[in-house]
C-alpha cells in the first residue's frame, strides 16, 4: 500500500481573470475552490495508475469538510486527522501571468499529532509512505525526520518531496526517491550549474549521503534518474505546457506508482516523465488518457 502524507493541504481558490489592475477593484471571469495539496496529487495520480493509496494528513473545518468531500467524490481513499482550527486557503490569480499566495495553515495540537503517529502504526513491510508539502507552522520544523524512524522500524519506505536542509535531514534514513528540480538542486549545494555535468555530480552526492534514487527534473528540458549503478536521461514530451501546478508531484507519483509493480528504476522514470508532462499540459492534474498519450514519446536512455 502507498501512504501519502499532506500534512497542510489547502482549498486552492483558483481565479480567473484577463489581467490584473493594481490597487483598483478586480473582477474575475471565473472561480474554484480546487482541493490542493502536494501529497493529495501525489493521490490522484496513483489512483489513475489504478495504485491502490490512501491519502493522509491534518483537516479541519468548512475547508476540511469540502477538501474531503472533493476527495471522496475522486474516489480518493482518505484517513485525515481532523483538527479543530481550519484547513488553509491557497489564492492561486490566473491572469496575465500565473500568481500564488500560499497561507501559512492551521494550528495543529499535541493531541492531533499523536493521533496522526497512530496513523503510521497501519504501516507493514513492504509499504511506501510519500511525504510532500510544506508544515503547518506549529509543527516541529523536524516533523518529517520525526516520521522516519517510525516509517523504517515498520519495514516500510519513504519518498519525501521537500527542499534545502529539510530534505538533506532525511537522507541517512534512505528515502527510496527523491525529486528536487534543477533549480532545487543547486540551491542544496548552494551553486549554479553550468553543465549538466555538474548537475550530475552533485545528484551523485545526495545518493552518497544516502538517498537510493535521484530524479532531477527540469520542467521542459526533461530529466534524470541517478542509482547507485546506473545514468539515465529522457528528454521531456513535447506539447503546450498550459499548467505549472503539480508537474512535480505527477513525476513522483508516476515513478512510486510503477516502481511499487515493477521495481524498475528506468521504467518508474519513463512512466514519472510521462505523468510529469500530461500534467503540465493539463489544467488540472491529469487523466489516464492524457498520461497514455504522452507516453510513446517519452524514451529513456542511459548514460555513462
Ligand atoms: N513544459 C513542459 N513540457 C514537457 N514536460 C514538462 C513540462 N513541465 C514539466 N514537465 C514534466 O514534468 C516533470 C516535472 O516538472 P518540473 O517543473 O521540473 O517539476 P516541479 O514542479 O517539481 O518543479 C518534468 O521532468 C517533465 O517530465
Ligand atoms: O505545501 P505548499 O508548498 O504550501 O504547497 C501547496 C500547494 O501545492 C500544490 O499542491 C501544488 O503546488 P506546486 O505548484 O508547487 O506543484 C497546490 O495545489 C497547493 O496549493
Amino acid at each position: 500500500m502507498i501512504y501519502t502524507v499532506t500534512v497542510n493541504p489547502a482549498l486552492d481558490y483558483v481565479i480567473q481573470l484577463k489581467q490584473v489592475n493594481r490597487g483598483e477593484v478586480n473582477r474575475s471571469d471565473n472561480c474554484s475552490f480546487l482541493a490542493g495539496g502536494k501529497g493529495i496529487n501525489v493521490s490522484q495520480i496513483l489512483n489513475q495508475l489504478d495504485i491502490d493509496n490512501t491519502a493522509w494528513g491534518f483537516v479541519g473545518g468548512f475547508t476540511g469538510k469540502e477538501l474531503v468531500r472533493q476527495l471522496n467524490q475522486r474516489h480518493i481513499v482518505n484517513d485525515f486527522v481532523t483538527i479543530s482550527d481550519v484547513t488553509r486557503v491557497n489564492v492561486k490569480v490566473h491572469a496575465e501571468e500565473e500568481s500564488e499566495i500560499n497561507a501559512a495553515g492551521p494550528n495543529i495540537t499535541d493531541q492531533e499529532i499523536i493521533a496522526f503517529k497512530a496513523r503510521l502504526s497501519d504501516l507493514q513491510k513492504g509499504d511506501i509512505v510519500v511525504l510532500s508539502g510544506s508544515l503547518a507552522p506549529s509543527l516541529p520544523v523536524d516533523f518529517y525526520k520525526e516520521l522516519l524512524p517510525i516509517i523504517k522500524e515498520a519495514g516500510a519506505e519513504f519518498v519525501i518531496d521537500t527542499t534545502g536542509q529539510a530534505l538533506l535531514d532525511t537522507l541517512s534514513y534512505k528515502p527510496l526517491v527523491i525529486k528536487p528540480n534543477h533549480h532545487e538542486l543547486a540551491d542544496l549545494f548552494k551553486t549554479t550549474f553550468e553543465s549538466d555535468q555538474e548537475m550530475l555530480e552533485c545528484a551523485r552526492k545526495l545518493l552518497d549521503m544516502g538517498a537510493q534514487n535521484v530524479m532531477v527534473s527540469m520542467a521542459g528540458k526533461g530529466g534524470y534518474l541517478i542509482t547507485p549503478k546506473h545514468f539515465y536521461h529522457a528528454k521531456a514530451a513535447v506539447g503546450t505546457a498550459v499548467n505549472s501546478v503539480g508537474a512535480g508531484d505527477s513525476m513522483t507519483a508516476g515513478f512510486v506508482g510503477t516502481y511499487v509493480k515493477t521495481k524498475d528504476p528506468a521504467e518508474s522514470f519513463r512512466i514519472g516523465m510521462a505523468c510529469g508532462a500530461a500534467t503540465a499540459f493539463t489544467k488540472d492534474i491529469a487523466v489516464k488518457s492524457q498520461i497514455d498519450a504522452v507516453l510513446p514519446q517519452i524514451n529513456v536512455e542511459e548514460i555513462s
